[in-house]
């Protein structure tokens, strides 16, 4: 057998996130039937001080040959990373990128990838030119369960998708926990709000199903009505709900309807009730547990069929489960190995999409977060 091959990631930040990613990079590959890739961490950067990245390394357990800076600049200089791991605020995402990609190195972006359309679409052309990998960090588009999900309405198990109905909520009691408004769930300043976080995984499961399962001629970006309330008022919002409307042609089955919903202070479905309902002409597909990381599927046919699957993250014995971040790992590997320069199950293409749905609901919900971080000015200091 061929011994794996090495990549070697750069960890940008080192807050909640990045934590939990970089602990799914150390997870021994070959529990999950990987055998032909290797991670490894070489070096992780705090904008803070070169300390708080040691004491980030120590808490991943990395080795203790890898490297800590007191700045993302120097990261991105050192010629011993392969990929980078952007895991700031939403607000953060295109300056850091930007910052990455001049210097040449592949990315792997957390959602929501930008703050607006245009930031993506300038991101990609820079890409394009520095001709590396360029992908949002969408973890649950790389799950087994999505894979099965989408391979199920392709084999046209359900019949053609017609309607989508997905809710990613999470009761946080903000106005109690994020009194003070800084946290980046409800900061303006940092991109908060349910939309960019939350809903940015009803919108996935919308578009991996009715979008990204089309064959890429019938793909059409959807019509969108939003409805969206502010928390307390401010450019960030508290709960969002859109009706999406995917033309498509009558001999394909007709227009898709969805409806995507996300709230930052309402509680989402639970276990029971499910999380994305795929309705097609034959049946659907239930999805259970959250949105971001389901653990559940139910099939349900007209014919009286039922097959329902239960869905875990692999692991080491004895160390618990992975958190499933690996699984988008694996793929951004696989991608700079072979060349690729986007993700097999989100490209350029759909993520600009989608953030151009995001724009959307915005304009319609008055929702402007300040211009310093909507702007496509690079470098901005922020
Ligand atoms: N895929 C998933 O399941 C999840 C994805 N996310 C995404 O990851 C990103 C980060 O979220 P999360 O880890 O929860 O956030 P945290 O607040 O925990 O961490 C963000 C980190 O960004 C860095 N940072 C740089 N500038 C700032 C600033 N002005 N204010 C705050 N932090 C700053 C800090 O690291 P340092 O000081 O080291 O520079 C900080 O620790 C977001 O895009 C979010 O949507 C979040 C949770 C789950
Ligand atoms: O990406 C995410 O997934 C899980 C949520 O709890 C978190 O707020 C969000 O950032």
């Amino acid at each position: 057998m061929a011994s794996p091959k090495t990549i070697r990631w750069g960890i940008l930040a080192t807050g909640g996130i990045a934590a939990t990613f970089t602990k799914d990079l150390l997870v021994d590959p070959t529990t999950r039937g990987v055998s032909n890739i290797k991670h490894i961490v070489v070096a992780a950067a705090s904008s803070s001080s070169k300390s708080r990245a040691e004491s980030f390394l120590r808490e991943c357990d990395c080795d203790a040959s890898t490297a800590a800076y007191g700045s993302y600049e120097e990261l991105v200089r050192d010629p011993n990373i392969d990929i980078v791991y952007i895991a700031t605020p939403h607000s953060h995402h295109y300056q850091n990128a930007m910052l990455a990609l001049e210097a040449g190195k592949h990315i792997l972006c957390e959602k929501a990838f930008t703050i607006n359309a245009e930031q993506a679409k300038k991101l990609v052309a820079k890409a394009k030119e520095k001709n590396v990998l360029l992908m949002e960090a969408v973890w649950t588009r790389y799950f087994p369960l999505s894979i099965y999900v989408r391979e199920t309405i392709q084999n046209g198990v359900i019949g053609p998708v017609s309607r989508v109905i997905s809710d990613n909520s999470v009761s946080m009691n903000p106005t109690v926990k994020f009194a003070d408004g800084k946290h980046r769930m409800v900061n303006p300043d940092l991109g908060g709000g349910a939309l960019l976080d939350l809903g940015i995984y009803s919108l996935t499961w919308i578009f991996q199903t009715a979008y990204h399962t089309q064959a890429p001629g019938l793909r059409q970006p959807p019509e969108v009505l939003a409805a969206v309330k502010k928390y307390r008022g401010s450019a960030a919002d508290e709960t969002t709900t859109v009706v999406l409307n995917f033309p498509r042609p009558e001999s394909a089955g007709g227009d898709i309807h969805a409806i995507a919903t996300t709230s930052l202070s309402l509680a989402g479905p639970g276990s029971s009730i499910p999380a994305v309902r795929i309705q097609g002409t034959k049946g659907e597909i239930q999805v259970f547990g959250p949105a971001p990381r389901p653990n559940r599927t139910k099939l349900m046919l007209a014919d009286g069929t039922i097959e329902e699957k239960a869905w875990s993250q692999p692991g080491p014995e004895g160390q618990g489960q992975g958190q499933g971040m690996f699984w988008e790992a694996d793929e951004a590997a696989s991608a700079v190995l072979e060349g690729r320069k986007e993700g097999k199950y989100l490209g350029w293409e759909e993520t600009i999409t989608i953030m151009e749905v995001m724009d959307e609901i915005r304009r319609q919900g008055d929702l402007k977060y300040p211009d310093k971080i909507e702007t496509t000015e690079y470098p901005t200091a922020l």
